[in-house]
């Protein structure tokens, strides 16, 4: 039972630091203790590798200078044991491990490289990564990323123990030349950094081995995520009355599309519709009106020249939406200054943002939907770089300091923190397409609408996106177009 590993994944998720404070205590409670479960984490790895391998597998497990190493020397004798070719490159010095790890070194018998110029990398099939786990911080030493660039270059499988080397798996930085793996085996307990972003990339296929201690950890520890899956997030869905009308299902009214940006307030407005709102109206430049209606009778669309005409429609609109195609001219700038004044539930997306980080204001009840360069901005922080975000952080400092829900969208997933919950769906490479953030914030204003509160709304509207983002992967990480996105909204809303 301890040995096993799963694809069926928990759905809360922790940081490398609960695991590591908590993983003794969990060992204690389940009759067990940590030597043991280095010993468990390093057959449910060889389960893994055993099980799926083909003939003539040659493997290479990569070690380092921590427990993450113990568990690769226990994987390394268990290859030997089962008459499978294996060899060991060392890139620290394993007679400096200490505890469980040495005792897990001097317990492997078979073939033992310090430098990967000594071996022809290339005659290896499988890859197993036992550098750094839970304890990784920063950056990479220089001989670590030498060696991983000419592993990440090869055609083969790569399983990473625990963690990706030179991911943090708290904040889902990713170090550069970290070690890319096609599956990742993680103990005890999903870590959060490895659910969301670009660590998701590095992560590949994701296993959970819960070394018969998980049930122990998770009543002990609270968890600092949520990884949400289909059942969960239809559970949360809205349910029609069936004598229900147009009225029952709320008014979002969406504002934007400047000149020549019809484009993105038509997505967000027929993203409302389909996520269920009763009645969608469309406040855009005068310029967009044909084109917004155009083959979409369901919505109401007016020309708004200025920020008066405004008032009407706030009036009757139950939720607003502002920012898809707004653009940051005279025009939007009126038109965000007046709409922030409303007391209405608002969803703020793309140039709205990006007006909101040169004038912020307090305001509560409403969403933002930033991608990470509009998160910068917001936090007034543009420097940074992508890859390395701590999007788990981001999330949750725009969300303290402008007092809303907050949606991270893509790369790879969303992270979406609502008071002090964070959500975490996954989703996959190849999100960004143009129009996603759109047809999002539509989906957010439309559920809204109907009443469900923001964390429900948030919640379905993350999945939503993670679908797309998961359609986009299946279909050879083309991208896919926001207009299909609505297929998959019609198939999950009925
Ligand atoms: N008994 C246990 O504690 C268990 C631990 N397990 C394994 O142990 C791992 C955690 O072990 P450790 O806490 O020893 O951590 P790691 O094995 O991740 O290694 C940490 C070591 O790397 C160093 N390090 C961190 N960042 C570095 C950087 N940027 N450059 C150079 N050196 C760096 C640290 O100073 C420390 O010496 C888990 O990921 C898991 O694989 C599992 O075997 C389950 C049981
Ligand atoms: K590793």
């Amino acid at each position: 039972m301890a040995n096993e590993y799963s694809d069926n994944l928990p759905q809360v998720a922790y940081t490398s630091q609960q695991v590591q404070q908590y993983e003794g205590q969990a060992a204690k409670l389940s009759g067990t203790n940590l030597t043991t479960l280095m010993r468990r984490a390093g057959h449910a790895a060889f389960s893994y590798v055993n099980d799926t391998m083909s003939s003539h597998e040659k493997v290479l497990v990569i070690t380092g200078k921590g427990n993450n190493a113990g568990d690769g020397f226990i994987v390394a004798q268990l290859c030997r044991e089962a008459g499978i070719a294996v060899t060991v490159l060392t890139l620290f010095e394993p007679k400096r491990l200490a505890g469980d790890a040495q005792q897990a070194y001097r317990q492997y018998h078979g073939k033992l490289v310090s430098t990967y110029s000594e071996i022809d990398l290339s005659q290896f099939t499988t890859v197993v990564d036992a550098v750094f786990g839970t304890g990784f911080r920063g950056e990479l030493p220089e001989h670590v990323r030498t060696c991983f660039d000419c592993i990440n270059n090869l055609p083969i499988r790569k399983v990473a123990l625990d963690v990706p080397s030179g991911v943090n798996a708290t904040t889902g930085e990713v170090a550069p030349s970290a070690l890319m793996a096609s599956t990742t085996v993680t103990f005890i307990a999903l870590k959060q950094g490895l659910l969301s972003g670009t660590a998701k990339r590095f992560v590949g296929n994701l296993l959970l081995a819960g070394l018969g201690v998980d049930k122990a950890f998770n009543s002990q520890v609270t968890a600092t995520s949520n990884f949400l899956n289909h059942e969960t997030l239809m559970a949360t869905r809205p349910q029609r009355a069936l004598d229900s009308y147009k009225n029952s299902h709320g008014h979002v009214l969406v504002i934007g599309g400047n000149h020549g940006m019809a484009g993105a307030v038509r997505l967000a407005a027929e993203a409302a519709l389909r996520a269920g709102a009763g009645l969608v109206s469309v406040a855009t430049h005068p310029d967009n009106t044909a084109a917004v209606l155009y083959g979409r009778y369901e919505l109401m669309v007016h020309a708004v020249a200025t920020a008066e005409a405004l008032l009407p429609l706030l009036n009757k609109a139950s939720v607003v939406v502002l920012g898809p195609g707004l653009g940051q001219d005279l025009w939007a700038q009126s038109l965000f200054r007046r709409v922030i004044q409303t007391k209405l539930p608002l969803v703020l997306d793309a140039d709205g943002l990006n007006l909101l980080a040169k004038e912020p204001v307090a305001r509560s009840n409403w969403v933002l939907t930033p991608h990470l360069g509009e998160a910068r901005r917001l936090l007034n922080n543009v420097n940074a770089k992508v890859d390395e975000a701590d999007r788990f952080a981001v999330v949750s400092n725009i969300s303290k300091q402008y007092q809303a829900t907050t949606v991270l969208k893509g790369p790879g997933s969303l992270v979406a923190q609502q008071q002090s919950i964070n959500i975490n769906r996954s989703g996959c490479a190849a999100m960004a397409s143009a129009g996603m953030g759109d047809v999002l914030s539509g989906i957010i204003g439309g559920l809204l609408a109907q009443g469900m509160e923001a964390f429900a709304a948030t919640n379905l509207a993350v999945y939503i996106h993670g679908l797309a983002a998961e359609q986009a992967a299946d279909d050879g990480a083309k991208g896919m177009l926001a207009g299909d996105l609505f297929e998959h909204i019609r198939g999950i809303l009925g």
